[in-house]
């Protein structure tokens, strides 16, 4: 997706990684050709195409070619523009790949070049891949120039330092690249993501666009939304999403003893943390939690035993924000990796980059001094967060439900069926239709809730809120998986398929159900926006 920078195994593309190479492409000289000559050209020996104005030679390139040498002999490609052929078959990506534009030797004098990828940084121009407010001509009462500067500025970030590693990641399974999570840190990207508050003081906020008490909620916004357009699930959870919810427990219930051994560091990137509360018998339900604390004779210490399951970062966590059974009934507790905490790898359906852990805990001792909260308060600390938590969710899910919206509007202008394009076909259009209405209603109805978290104290948020981002919460995670089973419609197989054309539909398809179950499953979610409603009816309110 423009958006969703490609790469395949053989291929980690992004618009950064081609600068090296430049010059030396820049610097070939390409022969001036007409159409007539390269017409010439058409043999299994001595082999020249047309793509997009630019003459390619595969004489040589024909026998390693992935899609075989027959597809390139057909009369209709050998020797003639196959502009159309190609982009219905590859995207733009392939040609950007230094190995193959090394195959390009000429341009058809007088012609210039149609497509181009976008540059870092750059906005969409196709219709719905960007939210109005980024889209020409288009008029928000949300976002001032403030929020603009510094989209640019993290749309770039993210072009430049996170696609290329997000691609890169997804396809090894391994943890982010730490030159990335470093370079975020130095423009406190680890601790914006964390919403607005007291931690973003005395910092330097992406190079000083946005200072640290004008950082809002439309900013956090920005970044959820910037990061979602990467297309890695996985990755976008491996770049440490463990700390969005596993931190605040500790910056908003920690001892100050605590919180200034832990924070610091954990914002740097150079110690992860994770939140450990579901388990193999008890997800949503929190008090039916096994695991178990119970202090030692002394009182000073906390003994911990049980597992933990679906941990997102575990893997590689130093820190684990832990639900305990207790004597007084269920209270969080900071466990610190060390002698008997045991992470394990789980597999799920996106990739290992995540780090998700099976986690057992055995006779950990942890002083008394990093319990979070209340002993037996635990349920407050737990739900203190679950509404930036979910809000953050809905961020990332209509972002990425637009990205697909932008893939589909491609492939079916690009892609030809039964001699026409796709978008000629009433049903492609049709389930376009639903796709786009679908991304533009999350995302007006998201920018309305985080007006109102702008203007709300956290205790009006917690009351009017909860609710409304219940709803939002479920309505976009199921709106994200019609969309995504509408898309492997409109791309068929390829839709199925992890490389190619459709390699970010399967993505999305695969891992899209992931969305619908975090932070609450969606109907669990409707029902407490519906229960919220029904505690505020009036009590005078008849028909
Ligand atoms: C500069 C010229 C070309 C290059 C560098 C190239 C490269 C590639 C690459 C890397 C793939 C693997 C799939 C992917 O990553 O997208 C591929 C697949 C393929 N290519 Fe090409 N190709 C070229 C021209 C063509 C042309 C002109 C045709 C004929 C219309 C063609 C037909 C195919 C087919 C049928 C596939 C398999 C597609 C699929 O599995 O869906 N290629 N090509």
């Amino acid at each position: 997706m423009h958006s969703l920078t490609a790469g395949t195994k053989d291929f980690a593309y992004s618009p950064q990684s081609l600068s090296p190479f430049l010059p030396t492409i820049m610097s070939k000289q390409l022969k001036q050709l007409t159409r007539e000559e390269v017409a010439k050209h058409n043999k299994p020996d001595d082999l020249w195409i047309i793509v997009d104005a630019k003459v390619y030679d595969l004489s040589r390139f024909k026998s390693l070619h992935p899609g075989g040498i027959a597809a390139l002999l057909d009369d209709e490609v050998a020797g003639q523009d196959a502009t159309e052929a190609f982009f219905g078959l590859h995207r733009i990506e392939v040609l950007e790949k230094p190995q193959y534009q090394r195959l390009q030797i000429g341009v058809i004098e007088g012609e210039t070049s149609t497509y181009r990828p976008l540059v870092a940084g750059e906005l969409s121009k196709v219709p719905h891949a960007e939210p109005t407010w980024l889209s020409d001509g288009y008029f928000s009462p949300y976002y001032s120039e403030n929020h603009r500067q510094f989209q640019k500025a993290v749309r770039k970030f993210m072009d430049e330092y996170i696609s290329p590693d997000a691609q890169a990641r997804e396809e090894d399974g391994k943890k982010p690249d730490q030159s990335v999570l470093d370079k975020m840190a130095e423009v406190n990207l680890h601790a914006m993501r964390m919403g607005p508050g007291k931690h973003l003081q005395g910092r330097t906020l992406m190079g000083g666009i946005v200072k640290p008490e004008e950082f809002d909620y439309f900013h956090e916004l920005i970044i959820t939304q910037e990061f979602a357009r990467c297309g890695a699930r996985g990755y976008g959870d491996g770049l440490l999403g463990g700390k969005v919810i596993g931190l605040p427990p500790v910056i908003n219930f920690g001892s100050e003893e605590l919180k200034a051994r832990v924070v610091p560091d954990v914002l740097a990137a150079k110690k992860f943390i994770c939140l450990a509360i579901s388990e193999a018998q008890a997800g949503s339900d929190v008090m039916g939690l096994q695991t178990t604390a119970v202090k030692t004779e002394d009182g000073k210490h906390w003994i911990i035993n049980g597992s933990k399951k679906w941990i997102t970062n575990g893997v590689f966590a130093d820190y684990f924000t832990v639900g305990c059974k207790t004597e007084d009934g269920f209270t969080v507790i900071l466990v610190e990796r060390g002698p008997g905490v045991e992470t394990r790898q789980i597999k799920t359906s996106y990739s290992t980059t995540a780090g998700t852990a099976f986690i057992t805990f055995d006779n950990v001792r942890v002083p008394v001094g990093n319990t979070l909260g209340e002993e037996g308060g635990g349920i407050f600390v737990i739900l203190s967060n679950f509404n930036h938590e979910r809000w953050v969710m809905c961020c990332a899910s209509a972002r990425s439900q637009r990205a697909i919206v932008e893939e589909c509007l491609k492939w079916a202008t690009q892609r030809k069926a039964f001699g026409k394009p796709l978008t000629s076909l009433a049903v492609v259009r049709s389930k376009l239709a639903g796709m786009i209405e679908k991304a533009e209603s999350t995302q007006n109805w998201l920018e309305n809730i985080t007006y109102q978290m702008c203007n709300m104290t956290y205790k009006q948020q917690a009351s009017k809120l909860a609710g409304q981002i219940a709803f939002l919460k479920s309505y976009s995670t199921s709106c994200a998986q019609e969309t995504a089973r509408d898309a492997v419609q409109v791309f068929g197989g390829r839709g199925v398929t992890k490389t190619g054309m459709g390699r970010f539909i399967e993505h999305y398809h695969r891992t899209v159900p992931f969305d619908s179950l975090l932070g609450g499953t969606e109907d669990v979610l409707a029902d407490l926006g519906v229960r919220q409603a029904l505690r505020a009816m009036p009590a005078d309110a008849r028909l």
